[in-house]
């Protein structure tokens, strides 16, 4: 089988745990901080940490338009947390400034768990990922409000707080095209398999 080689975007946020995650999945990771970077991988993962902070650096570093010119070439990325926030469409909640790639057609609001809860974990079901339930790790989540024409909902959750709810449960996971996001970070636990969902699409 073959080896990708995909990048993290390694700006801010949480990249190592991302690279460990990927290599445990057969792909081989690189961290991009340069558009040169960039260029030598075949698919991204945007992590989480905090999503204005994100969308300045990747301003301050030259980045923004070229991750964003690759995701409209079709580039497979992945986006968790702040990195699903990066490739929204719209972002409720946000500070004015901020800004996002619009690589999946979707509404999400920031910050929305965490008004109720700052962090939270639940075992869920993932569409497409085999093997039972996955623990969830929820830190001051976003969820998806509005999903458009082409994007698959993937998992929800009813986190059990108080105006969380809503029928089904919130949508905390997506793939639209080569795209894949989710509200939670599967790259703090030891369970590789969203992880490998991805290598698997980025081996198209
Ligand atoms: N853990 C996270 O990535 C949190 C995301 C953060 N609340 C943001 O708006 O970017």
């Amino acid at each position: 089988m073959t080896v990708p080689r995909i990048g993290v975007l390694a700006l801010q946020g949480d990249v190592v745990d991302h690279m460990r995650a990927l290599e445990a999945a057969g792909a081989e990771a690189a961290p991009v901080r340069r558009a040169a970077e960039l260029d030598a991988v075949e698919g991204l993962v945007i992590p989480g940490g905090e999503s204005t902070t994100m969308s300045k650096l990747l301003d301050i570093f030259d980045l923004f338009d070229p991750v964003k010119k690759r995701l409209d070439e079709g580039m497979p990325a992945f986006g968790s947390c702040a990195g699903m926030i990066m490739l929204a469409e719209e972002v409720l909640d946000g500070r004015p400034d901020q800004r996002s790639f619009g690589a999946i057609p979707m509404t999400v609001r920031r910050n929305a768990f965490g008004r109720q809860v700052d962090s939270f974990e639940t075992e869920i079901g993932i569409e497409g990922v085999g093997g039972g339930p996955f623990k969830a790790v929820f830190i001051r989540a976003p969820w998806v409000e509005r999903v458009g024409d082409g994007v698959e909902v993937l998992a929800r959750v009813d986190s059990g707080a108080e105006g969380a709810g809503a029928p089904g449960g919130r949508i905390v996971a997506v793939r639209a095209g080569a795209c894949l996001a989710t509200s939670f970070h599967p790259e703090v636990t030891p369970d590789a398999r969203v992880h490998q969902y991805f290598v698997d699409m980025v081996r198209g």
